[in-house]
């Protein structure tokens, strides 16, 4: 086969349409618009409220998960814009609901998540960059809550907040390791009084989780009042409402809280809102998002990030939930890489050795396949396992798969080409999934009740999910889930914080790890996103950059063209 161009040549040769033109078979007119530019809009906050509010009954919601990944991905967004633009080729009216990138990874070792190939959005440059600058509202409110923490201590601390109960950091949208522990106030009473503090990812912040979440502007608002951001001597929290700026940080967010709008480079319409990364946080795009394009659409392809151990996982017990929709299918997206990478049992990854054909790691690699189709059809959610074709890969090793899922699973299996021929390579996968739909009886589940323990809900996640023999608990974690009580969250929904690479909480445990147990060090309530972040492993909130970071390849030419993203 032909090389296939960069996602920016691509990108660059493909004609963006009008945005008006892309949304028009959604029945959305130029004044539910507010443009930023020809190929992009937000919408107005009067089309997102009556949207937000309008039923999603007769949408089919697939949610495009995967295996469990190399540091470089599998494909699932790149699955997710092909198969929307693969249902609008049938004839379907699609959306396509994606996460708006980060600067962290753009500019360190994944690079861009604005799809692939000829299955991505556009502007894909913009859409890595600075966007509709809502990853940059988010960390200027986030910093906000920070700065005016700090200054009510320095101005006499009329709250009692106690400087070592400080638990809201601050945020960059930078991955820079030098920012993870840090001394605040320096320099004299002018600036003190000095503690300790460190900054996380902005898709780490809370705020990134409050605005994914809230389904309105009131709820918005709740959501912020209720954020702890530190405890006083009694062990009281203490909140953004109690600081007083819920109001200010509400107005930063006024935009940012709009879903924007792009087309895939087939013109199909695409939400890319919201960008919690599914490790550190909940890992999808903004529930008004979803709502939004489930009103409008016969199907919304949302994406939820890394495995379904991680992404999926909080989708049906997180997000679902908080939407009030239903996931109809999963597409789970499996690539020979992935699936050799865990067959060699290798870590680190040696992505080179993962190009030669080995048919026989591709068929080792399938237990951690079909503990993720397990997991899946655990919530009774029909799976349709998606091979995401990739240059190089051999004939054998995706019959291989394809055999396998079709006779010793007995689950269908598309190949995928949607890298490659846009829509087109994902006609099987679309039809497939529409099968299983229409065949599928089984109800949606959550894995746990609603108003379990937080505790019984980690275990149940850690067991039922990682296939972990149990959780152990360190010393500040079972005081963090003493003081759970007291502030109301003795039975929240749980955001667990681990590696996407291993279904435990060592990346070095490829495969499927058995007879271990997950060890959660720390449990941080977000009171605003409503659920509790239980800290396990190394989880780094803050990532760091590789020895060769993507910024290296970025530049900028005479005319104003970007060359380097990828
Ligand atoms: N079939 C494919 N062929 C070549 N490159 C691909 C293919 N699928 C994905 N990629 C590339 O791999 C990387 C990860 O893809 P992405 O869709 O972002 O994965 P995920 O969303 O699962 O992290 C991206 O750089 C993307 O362009
Ligand atoms: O949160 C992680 O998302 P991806 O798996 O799409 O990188
Ligand atoms: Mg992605």
């Amino acid at each position: 086969d032909d090389p296939i161009p960069s996602d920016a040549e691509i990108a660059r040769a493909a004609t963006e349409q009008p945005i008006e033109d892309v949304v028009s078979s959604l029945g959305l007119e130029p004044d539910d618009l507010d443009p930023y530019g020809d190929s992009v809009a937000k919408l107005t906050a009067e089309t997102t409220r009556q949207l937000a509010e309008r039923s999603t009954a007769d949408a089919r919601y697939v949610l495009v998960t995967g295996m469990t990944p190399t540091p470089r991905g599998e494909g699932k967004t790149v699955t997710n814009v092909g198969l929307a633009q693969a249902f609008d080729r049938l004839g379907k009216t699609a959306v396509a609901a994606i996460r708006e990138p980060s600067l962290g990874p753009v500019f360190g070792l994944k690079g861009g998540a604005a799809g692939g190939g000829y299955s991505q959005v556009l502007p894909m440059e913009d859409i890595n960059l600075h966007f509709t600058g809502d990853l940059h509202a988010v960390t200027a409110a986030h910093n906000v809550i920070s700065a005016t923490l700090d200054n009510h201590v320095h101005q006499g601390n009329e709250l009692g907040v106690d400087p070592t109960e400080i638990v809201w950091p601050r945020a960059i949208d930078v991955n820079d390791r030098a920012l993870r522990e840090l001394v605040v106030g320096l320099g004299g009473s002018a600036n003190g009084p000095p503690r300790e503090d460190g900054f996380v990812l902005t898709a780490a912040s809370e705020l990134m989780a409050v605005l994914c979440l809230a389904d309105g502007i009131a709820d918005l608002k709740d959501r912020i009042g209720r954020i702890i951001v530190a405890y006083d001597a009694d062990d009281d929290p203490v909140t953004v409402d109690d600081l007083g700026v819920t109001g200010a940080v509400a107005v930063l967010l006024r935009d940012a809280f709009r879903p924007n709008v792009v087309g895939t480079i087939e013109g199909t319409p695409a939400f890319v809102h919201g960008g919690p990364f599914a490790n550190i946080a909940h890992g999808t795009n903004s529930i008004v998002a979803d709502r939004v394009g489930g009103a409008l659409a016969d199907y919304v392809v949302t994406e939820a990030g890394f495995g379904a151990d991680l992404g999926a996982e909080k989708f049906f017990d997180i997000v679902a939930p908080a939407a009030g929709i239903e996931p109809a299918a999963a597409a789970l997206v499996v690539s020979v890489r992935a699936l050799k990478y865990h067959g060699k049992d290798m870590w680190p990854v040696e992505f080179d050795t993962l190009e030669e054909p080995d048919v026989d790691a591709v068929r080792a690699g399938f237990e951690n396949l079909d503990r993720h189709v397990a997991i899946l059809e655990a919530f009774g959610v029909p799976v349709v396992v998606a091979v995401n074709r990739f240059p190089g890969d051999a004939d054998d090793e995706v019959d291989a798969i394809l055999d396998h899922c079709r006779e010793g699973l007995g689950v269908r299996a598309a190949e995928s080409t949607v890298y490659r021929d846009g829509g087109d390579g994902g006609i099987e996968l679309a039809t497939a999934i529409d099968d299983a739909v229409d065949e599928h009886d089984e109800p949606f589940e959550p894995i746990y009740d609603r108003d379990a323990p937080v505790a019984e809900k980690i275990e149940t996640v850690a067991t039922r999910v990682y296939g972990a023999d149990g959780v152990t608990f360190t010393d500040d974690a079972r005081a963090d889930l003493d003081r759970l009580e007291s502030i109301g969250l003795a039975d929240a929904p749980v955001c667990l914080s681990k590696t996407p690479y291993s279904f435990s909480d060592d990346p070095s445990k490829n495969g499927v790890p058995e007879g271990w147990e997950l060890t959660v060090r720390e449990l941080r309530p977000s009171a605003g996103a409503g659920f509790v972040v239980a800290l396990t492993g190394d989880v780094l909130t803050m990532p760091g950059l590789p020895s060769d970071p993507a910024a290296l390849e970025i530049d900028l030419e005479g005319d104003g063209t970007v060359t380097g993203l990828f």
